[in-house]
């Protein structure tokens, strides 16, 4: 059994600012005896305009946040998962929503490009174009293994998508991750429900890093970090308040527990029946 750390911070357009806060929950995930600690979607910064967005993005072999990120993976002997923006090679006015998985050695070692992209228009909030500044990505990146288990990447509005987390339970993934900036309102709605159901039509657990509180006089985030069991239970889970110093959440990975619950339920899909699915 493995611990994994969830942790949640309110990212600004301060980069350095926002690799202070990481750099401590690196400190705490270490002091809790976390063999892996995963950050929110877009730790890196989150602007409060499109063009903001775009104008701060740094590749990551130059972002003083990514490599402050990599030297505190390598001094903790600690794998580190975020999210950060990177520059799109195709789009010269877009980056791409990039989750990157610091191996312990502090070198990239995998990377997801976001799926599916956050288009959305609700009288009353949020009002929301992340197409405007963001290129989607084209594939799920296979699940890959760790010392917690295999691990499968995918971020925040793709947790209202179950197919790529079934895809990637099929490819073997033990624990599947969606790092997160939810908006306040649809949080409150959606986020704990989205969560459990794909752990539990996963049978995996579900680490979700989130992203709370005021990040500029645009965006507010809904917090509520989670680790979610293959069962269901949520096994640990921050609140909604942005605090004085960031937290973390902690969890036990019991991978012996989710191949005894995936050995007494099986979900045999009948695709024979809905192969559009
Ligand atoms: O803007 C950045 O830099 C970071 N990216 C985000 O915050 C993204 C796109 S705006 N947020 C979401 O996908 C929220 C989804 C959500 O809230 C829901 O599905 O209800």
């Amino acid at each position: 059994m493995a611990i994994v750390a969830v942790g949640q911070i309110c990212s600004t357009i301060s980069m350095a600012h926002n690799l202070s806060q990481c750099r401590l929950l690196v400190q705490k995930a270490v002091a809790a005896g976390a063999k892996a600690l995963f950050l929110p979607e877009a730790s890196d910064y989150i602007a409060p305009t499109a063009s903001e967005t775009v104008s701060s993005v740094r590749p990551a072999s130059s972002s003083p946040f990514v490599q402050g990120l990599q030297a505190s993976a390598r001094e903790h002997n600690l794998p580190i998962n975020v999210g950060i923006h990177e520059p799109s090679s195709k789009h010269e006015n877009k980056v791409i929503n990039s989750l990157v998985w610091i191996n312990a050695d502090g070198q990239i070692e995998h990377r997801y490009q976001k799926l599916h992209l956050f288009d959305v228009d609700i009288p009353g909030g949020p009002t929301l174009q992340e197409s405007n500044s963001v290129e989607k990505g084209t594939e799920i990146l296979a699940p890959f293994p760790t010392a917690v288990g295999n691990v499968g990447l995918l971020i925040c509005f793709d947790l209202r998508f179950p197919e790529p987390s079934i895809s990637l339970r099929r490819q073997g993934a033990h624990i599947i991750t969606y790092p997160s900036a939810f908006t306040a309102a649809t949080g409150r709605a959606h986020w704990s429900a989205l969560l459990r159901a794909r752990a539990i039509e996963t049978q995996s657990y579900v680490v979700a890093a989130a992203q709370v509180g005021s990040h500029n006089d645009k965006r507010t985030s809904y917090g509520h970090s989670m680790i979610v069991s293959p069962w269901g239970d949520i096994v640990a889970e921050l609140g909604g308040e942005k605090k004085d110093e960031p937290e973390i959440a902690v969890g036990e990975i019991d991978l012996e527990r989710m191949e005894k619950i995936r050995k007494e339920m099986p979900l045999l899909r009948r695709t024979d029946v809905y192969p559009e699915v």
